[in-house]
């Protein structure tokens, strides 16, 4: 079966983390956690800067992973690995996604999110009220 190495990225800004409504692909309409696969060559910390520069227009500033979990779809064994990250500066609009929604993690699931994640947002759950501390800007 193809592997693929997914990375996605839970941006936290003012007590809140961002989920990104899909405009595109397969799986249009779904909410995720914005990222996108892992390109040859590239560390996985260095894809999900590339596909935050490239969908959202934003550097991200730290990077700490969460988790990580196994899904099967469409026959292919997606590798999905999670950081939470922060940033200067504040997503307005993506070139990926049709909606930005920040929310809280107990939350997530009153939208259309991916299966995939339940486990990733099971461990943003217990580590939220720690996270959402840490995850400012440096200025
Ligand atoms: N970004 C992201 N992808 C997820 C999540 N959960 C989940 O199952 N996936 C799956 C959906 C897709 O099968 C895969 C991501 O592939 P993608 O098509 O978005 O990757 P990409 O942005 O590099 O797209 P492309 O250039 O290949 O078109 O991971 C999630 O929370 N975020």
């Amino acid at each position: 079966m193809k592997i693929i190495d997914v990375v996605c990225g839970v941006l936290i800004q003012d007590e809140k983390c961002l989920i990104a409504r899909r405009s595109t692909g397969d799986s249009i309409g779904k909410y995720e956690f914005p990222g996108g696969k892992v390109e040859a060559g590239e560390t996985r910390e260095e894809a999900l800067v590339r596909e935050f520069r490239e969908e959202l227009q934003i550097d991200l500033d730290q990077l700490y992973y969460l988790d990580h979990s196994v899904d099967i779809q469409n026959e292919k064994e997606i590798r999905l690995t999670c950081f939470v990250c922060s940033s200067k500066e504040k997503p307005v609009k993506s070139t990926a996604h049709s909606n930005l929604i920040w929310t809280t993690p107990e939350h997530i699931y009153d939208y259309d999110f991916f299966e995939a994640d339940r486990g990733l947002v099971q461990t943003l759950q217990k580590e939220w009220l720690w996270l959402k501390k840490q995850m400012k800007p440096k200025f």
